[in-house]
């Protein structure tokens, strides 16, 4: 939803909630942990009545002990916080649990995801990020192809039910290789608010999904 038009914010989540998109990923930023500020609670609150949607909600803020109950209160179905942001990864992903909704961590592109070894067992979903987090439309970093198969293995070996999901300049265009290389969630703003028909743009990124 970074990317919608937030003067018809409204109109912008009945059109992503019409689509064939499984889920709406929420962009929150606090100026500190990025150098950019989105929005919080308040502009959740209207996405949340607008679509039933699963509410992906990113969480680019320090300290997020702080919120994480607030945001699922708000209706966050999942709530993913950055590996980076705090000294208590493993009491962050409880906190979460504890409110009844699915945990997330994220990485930005220079923290190797060996870093997650021990954490994956508790958690639902790894966001790596591939751009520096702080902005929309930005083009997609190449060495996260490498650390989607490494964590695809690193799942894999242990058989565990953790989604990967990719975040950053990911399109039309790189969304089959995604899938390949075992993202199991892309996140795509730019590509679908900036399309000329953004339905068509979304259902044409899930169709890459059949070369996985
Ligand atoms: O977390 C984010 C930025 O920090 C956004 O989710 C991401 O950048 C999506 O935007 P785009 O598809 O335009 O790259
Ligand atoms: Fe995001």
């Amino acid at each position: 939803m970074l990317s919608a038009d937030f003067g018809h914010l409204d109109r912008d989540t009945r059109m992503i909630d019409e689509s064939a998109a499984q889920w709406i990923h929420i962009d929150v930023m606090d100026g500190v942990f990025v150098p950019n500020i989105s929005f919080g609670f308040p502009v959740m609150k209207p996405i949340r009545r607008a679509s039933a949607k699963f509410l992906d909600v990113h969480l680019m803020i320090v300290e997020p002990e702080k919120y994480l109950r607030r945001f699922a209160e708000a209706g966050a179905d999942l709530v993913t916080f950055h590996y980076e942001a705090t000294q208590d990864p493993l009491g962050a992903i409880r906190m979460i649990k504890e409110c009844g909704v699915k945990a997330g961590i994220s990485v930005k592109p220079a923290t190797p995801v060996e870093v997650l070894g021990e954490l994956l067992p508790e958690l639902d979903l790894v966001l790596i990020m591939s751009v520096e987090p702080g902005f929309g439309g930005q083009s997609f970093m190449e060495g996260s192809w490498e650390k989607v198969r490494r964590l695809r293995r690193m799942i894999d070996d242990r058989g565990l039910p953790v989604l990967i999901e990719i975040d950053g300049g990911v399109s039309a265009s790189n969304a089959g290789d995604l899938f390949a290389a075992g993202c199991d969630a892309l996140v795509a703003g730019s590509a679908v608010f900036g399309a000329a028909d953004p339905k068509a743009e979304i259902v044409k990124m899930l169709e890459a999904q059949s070369s996985r």
